[in-house]
């Protein structure tokens, strides 16, 4: 199953091509909608959620509420086009755009490196695919995968454990369902009351410096059968797949598995999962610090993934670069941007996460349609428990 995306952050819309779908899975445009709403809010996002009401348009391979096993495509329109026409070059105002020509790099943005590389003067060309934007498209392709693995049973749930300063302590005993209600409830997706008070705070004291915030999300999966991803080639292992999924949402900066870095400072002892045995479990682990992996494979025990956030790299409070045409120095400052976007991004995290989890199902257990699937899933989960 693979899928690719489209789209300016200012153009007309966003296109999405999923393809590899089994056929007969039940398919939910108000379960769709209802991630791309969730990944619009938090506490810290900025003016053009407001102008945004994200929502898509079945374009291809669905039919009756369910999916025929054709490429399944998707867009989601961007309100805010209907200002940029001219500047965007759709209805070319040359005059209007040269005005609006981007030749100041933004620290911390894809700007400079993307227009040396692609050769551009006006870096426009760069910041309308580099945007964040494109994540509502991610987003949805994550919200039809999770569809199949709700149909499998599997069922995930994210939330913020870090905010500046702000944090909270690892989780014990929470179920995905537990996680997503308290998560939903909070305007930064934090379960810990404390945190959570502090957590806005440092993002109000921040917006009032002119300054941005980042922070760590962390992403659980449940009920995942043994096996899925493999020991035996690099490309092949799951957790590495998952990490190169959550890094490569725009400003993560680093992703962990378990307690991840933490298994640096300990020992042996205090980090591996003993192996346990009982009648109505079969093989299963004592503890699950090392997240739901050994070997590149699911173990049967809950994934658990973090992922970092870097600040928002554009500020009110200016930073130094230097212009493209003069080579002067000038101080970034900006008209609008989000000044924290890490509950946001929690959203974000989760989709992909369920991209390359459904992803994995479906190469572990190749089917056509989505009720053999399932049969082989649930085969699977009655060989290990017998094994
Ligand atoms: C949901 C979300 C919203 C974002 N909003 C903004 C924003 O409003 N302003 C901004 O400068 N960066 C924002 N970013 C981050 C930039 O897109 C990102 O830092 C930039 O594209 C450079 O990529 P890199 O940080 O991965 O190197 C956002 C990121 C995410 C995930
Ligand atoms: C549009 C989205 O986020 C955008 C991501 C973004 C960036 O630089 O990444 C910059 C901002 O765009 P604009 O300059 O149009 O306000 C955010 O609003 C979105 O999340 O849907």
């Amino acid at each position: 199953m693979r899928y690719l995306t489209a789209g300016e952050s200012h153009g007309p819309q966003l296109t999405l091509i999923i393809e590899g779908l089994p056929s007969r899975m039940p398919f939910s445009k108000e379960k769709v909608d209802h991630e791309l709403a969730r990944r619009q809010k938090g506490y810290g996002r900025g003016r053009r959620m407001q102008i945004e009401s994200d929502e898509i348009r079945i374009l291809s391979g669905i039919r009756f509420g369910k999916t025929t096993g054709a490429p399944v495509a998707l867009s989601i329109e961007n309100k805010d086009w209907k200002k940029w026409t001219e500047i965007m070059g759709i209805h070319p105002d040359e005059e209007k755009a040269a005005k609006r020509r981007v030749s100041r790099p933004r620290p911390g943005h894809a700007d400079l490196n993307g227009a040396i590389k692609y050769n551009h003067r006006d870096m426009r060309d760069v910041l309308e695919r580099s945007s964040a934007r494109e994540t509502a498209a991610r987003v949805a392709a994550g919200a039809v995968a999770r569809q199949l693995l709700e149909y499998c049973g599997i069922r995930l749930a994210g939330h913020v454990v870090r905010i500046g300063s702000a944090g909270t302590r690892r989780l014990a005993g929470w179920t995905a369902a537990a996680i997503a209600e308290k998560s939903e409830a909070s305007p930064v997706r934090c379960l810990d009351p404390e945190a959570e008070k502090e957590m806005i705070r440092q993002i109000d004291e921040a917006k009032q410096e002119g300054d941005s915030l980042g922070g760590v999300v962390e992403v659980v999966v449940e009920n995942v059968p043994v096996g899925l991803g493999s020991h035996v080639h690099w490309d092949r292992k799951l957790d590495a797949r998952i990490v190169q999924a959550i890094v490569s949402i725009n400003a993560f900066k680093g992703a962990e598995i378990g307690i991840g870095f933490e298994a640096g400072e300990l020992k042996g002892s205090q980090v591996h999962d003993e192996i346990l045995w009982s009648e109505e479990k079969g093989f299963h682990r004592g503890s699950n610090r090392l997240g739901g992996f050994e070997g590149g494979m699911t173990n049967g025990e809950p994934i658990v993934v973090r992922g970092v956030m870097k600040p928002i790299p554009t500020l009110y409070k200016p930073l130094r670069s230097v212009d493209l045409d003069s080579k002067e120095p000038f101080e970034a400052s900006i008209e609008r941007s989000d000044n924290c976007a890490v509950p946001a991004a929690s959203v974000v995290a989760e989709n992909v996460v369920a991209w390359e989890v459904a992803r994995a199902l479906l190469e572990t257990f190749s089917s056509d349609t989505a009720e053999d699937l399932l049969r082989e899933v649930v085969r699977r989960r009655e060989e290990a428990r017998k094994f």
